[in-house]
C-alpha cells in the first residue's frame, strides 16, 4: 500500500468512526469496506430506518436494484404537460408531437453552387452583366439567393447564379464558376454539365407534411435548426420535470473558508446542475438551514414535480426530513437503501403528487442518492403525453425509438448496455442493463450492501479511485463512472456494472 493509499485508508476509517453512531459497527472495517455498518440480516430494517416510530409511514428499506426500479416506476407515473413554445424556448425539452414539415425542403429548385444557370447544351449566350454583379440596371441580371421568380431562361442562354438562389424556369443545369469561361458574352465549358447538375430539386429533403422526427425526441440545437428550416416558429414540447433543491444544514457556508466548525456547502452548487444534466428543469436551489418549520412549509407549498433535499435524512437531533414527511402524511416509497455510501437516502410521494428525493448530507452519499433514485426517476419520465392538453398532440408513432436510446461508443474496456444505464422503458420502469467493465484492482465489499465506487477508465478496464470516502468529492471529480460492486466485493478481473456520470 502506498503512502497515499494508507492516508486514504486512514481517512476512510476515521471518517466512519467520526460519522457513524451505529451500535452494530464492526471492528474490522478497512478502506475497502468503508461505510460497512451492517443493517438487518436480510438488508431490511422493517421500520423507519432511524428507529423513530413513524407508524403511519410505510417504511421501505430496499436493496439497491429494487430501489432503482421503484424510483423508475415512480418517474414513469408522471403525466407530463405539454405546451407550444417559441423555438427559442424549446431547447432541452422533448417533442410532444412528431416534427412535421410545413414546407417542401428545399421549397424550390435551388442552385447548389456559384456559377451559371444554363439551358440546353453550350455554348450559351449570357443574359445580364458579364461579371454577374448587380449593376442596378433594369435588364436581366444574375440571380442571387433570396430573389423571387427569376425570369425564364431561354434555350441556349445562361445567367449568373449564386448558391442557394432559385433556378430560373428552363434551367437544365448549373455550371460551376470554375468550370466555365465567359468571353464576349458567350459562356463556354470544356465539358457540358449533365442534366440537373448542381441543382437541388424541390422537396429533395422532405415534402410538406412529412414527419421528420418522432414525438419524444430531445430538442437539440440541430433539431431547432431543422424545425426552423421546415418552416416552424414554435414547437409542441413536454415540460421537463420541474425540480426544486432544498439544502438543509445550519453548519453550511455559501462562501469563504470553513471556520468555527462550519463547512462549505458542496451540494448547493452540485445538485441543481446534476439534475439538469439528467433531464430536470431546476426552478430553485434554496438554503433552509435546520429549520423544521421552514422545511415543512417548503414541502407543503412546493409547485415542483420533484423536491430534492440534501442532509437531514439520518437520526440526528436536527435531521428533519422524516418528521416533516410524517407530518405531511407523505408516502415513503424508499426509506433507506442497502448501498454504501448513501444508505439513508429516501424517496417519498408528497400529498400533492410531487416526489421527494432525500439525499444524505455526506457529499459522495448525496451523489449515490442522485444516481440511485433521482436519475432513474427523471429518466423514466414518459416521453409522450398521456392526455391531450391545449397545444398538445398525438402520441409517438408506435415503435419509434427516441434517438438517445441508441447505445453510443463505449470507452475501451467497457462492454454492452445502454447509454447511462438508466431505465428507459417508461411504461414498465424496468431498468435496462448497465454497461460493464473489468475491475483492474480488487474492491472490498460490504457484507450485505452494494457499494458504489468512483472509477476511471484505464485501458482494458476500470480502476477504483482514491479519496472516495462518503464525505469526499476528490475522487469522483475525476471519475468517469461509479462501479456497482455487489455485496461481498469485486475481485480483480471481475466484471462490474457501471453507472456513467451524465457528462462523460
Ligand atoms: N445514528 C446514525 N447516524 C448516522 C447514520 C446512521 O445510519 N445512523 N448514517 C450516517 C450516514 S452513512 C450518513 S450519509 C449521514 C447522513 O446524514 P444526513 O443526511 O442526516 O446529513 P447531515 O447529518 O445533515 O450531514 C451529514 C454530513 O454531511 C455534511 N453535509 C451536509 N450537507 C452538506 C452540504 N450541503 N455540503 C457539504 N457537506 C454537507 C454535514 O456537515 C455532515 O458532516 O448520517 C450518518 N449518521
Ligand atoms: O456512508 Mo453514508 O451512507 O456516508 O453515505
Amino acid at each position: 500500500m502506498s503512502g497515499d493509499e494508507l492516508a486514504d485508508a486512514l481517512a476512510l476509517v476515521n471518517d466512519h468512526r467520526g460519522d457513524h453512531r451505529d451500535d452494530h459497527r464492526t471492528a474490522d472495517r478497512t478502506a475497502g469496506a468503508a461505510g460497512a455498518e451492517p443493517s438487518g440480516p436480510d438488508g431490511s430494517r422493517g421500520t423507519a430506518h432511524d428507529g423513530r416510530s413513524h407508524s403511519t409511514h410505510r417504511a421501505r428499506h430496499h436493496d439497491w436494484p429494487t430501489a432503482r426500479a421503484v424510483a423508475a416506476r415512480a418517474g414513469a407515473e408522471r403525466r407530463p404537460e405539454s405546451a407550444t413554445v417559441p423555438l427559442a424556448e424549446a431547447l432541452g425539452h422533448r417533442l410532444a408531437a412528431p416534427l412535421t414539415a410545413l414546407t417542401d425542403l428545399p421549397a424550390f429548385d435551388t442552385s447548389a453552387m456559384d456559377g451559371w444557370a444554363v439551358s440546353g447544351p453550350g455554348p450559351w449566350e449570357l443574359d445580364g452583366p458579364e461579371d454577374g454583379r448587380h449593376d442596378g440596371s433594369p435588364g436581366p441580371s444574375g440571380v442571387l439567393a433570396g430573389h423571387d421568380a427569376p425570369a425564364p431562361l431561354l434555350d441556349g442562354h445562361a445567367v449568373r447564379i449564386a448558391t442557394g438562389a432559385r433556378v430560373p424556369p428552363g434551367t437544365t443545369a448549373v455550371l460551376r464558376s470554375e468550370y466555365g469561361e465567359v468571353r464576349d458574352r458567350w459562356l463556354r465549358a470544356p465539358r457540358a454539365p449533365h442534366h440537373g447538375a448542381d441543382i437541388r430539386p424541390r422537396a429533395q429533403e422532405c415534402r410538406r407534411d412529412d414527419h421528420l422526427l418522432p414525438a419524444g425526441t430531445a430538442v437539440t440545437p440541430a433539431v431547432l435548426g431543422l424545425a426552423a428550416a421546415a418552416g416552424l416558429d414554435e414547437l409542441p414540447v413536454l415540460h421537463r420535470p420541474r425540480a426544486e433543491v432544498l439544502v438543509l444544514g445550519d453548519e453550511l457556508l455559501s462562501s469563504g473558508l470553513p471556520e468555527g466548525g462550519r463547512v462549505r456547502d458542496a451540494l448547493g452548487p452540485m445538485v441543481g446542475p446534476w439534475l439538469e444534466a439528467v433531464g430536470a428543469e431546476v426552478v430553485a436551489t434554496r438554503r433552509l438551514g435546520d429549520d423544521a418549520d421552514a422545511l415543512l412549509a417548503a414541502l407543503a407549498g412546493t409547485t415542483a414535480d420533484l423536491v430534492v433535499t440534501t442532509g437531514g435524512t439520518a437520526a440526528g437531533p436536527v435531521d428533519h426530513v422524516h418528521p416533516a414527511l410524517h407530518r405531511l402524511g407523505a408516502e415513503l416509497l424508499v426509506d433507506g437503501v442497502a448501498v454504501r455510501p448513501g444508505h439513508p437516502m429516501l424517496l417519498a410521494r408528497l400529498p400533492g403528487g410531487a416526489h421527494l428525493v432525500g439525499l444524505p448530507g455526506n457529499p459522495l452519499a448525496a451523489i449515490s442518492g442522485l444516481l440511485t433514485l433521482a436519475e432513474p426517476l427523471l429518466r423514466s419520465s414518459p416521453r409522450v403525453p398521456s392526455r391531450t392538453s391545449p397545444g398538445a398532440v398525438p402520441r409517438a408513432t408506435p415503435g419509434t425509438t427516441p434517438p438517445d436510446d441508441v447505445s453510443h461508443d463505449l470507452p475501451d474496456g467497457v462492454s454492452g448496455g445502454v447509454s447511462g444505464g438508466v431505465p428507459r422503458d417508461p411504461r414498465h420502469g424496468a431498468p435496462v442493463p448497465l454497461p460493464t467493465a473489468r475491475l483492474l484492482d480488487e474492491v472490498q465489499g460490504h457484507p450485505r450492501d452494494t457499494r458504489l465506487v468512483p472509477v476511471v477508465h484505464d485501458g482494458r478496464g476500470v480502476r477504483p479511485l482514491r479519496f472516495s470516502g462518503p464525505a469526499m468529492l476528490r475522487g469522483v471529480a475525476t471519475a468517469g463512472a461509479l462501479a456497482v460492486v455487489p455485496p461481498g466485493g469485486g475481485a480483480t478481473g471481475s466484471a462490474v456494472p457501471l453507472l456513467r456520470l451524465p457528462w462523460v
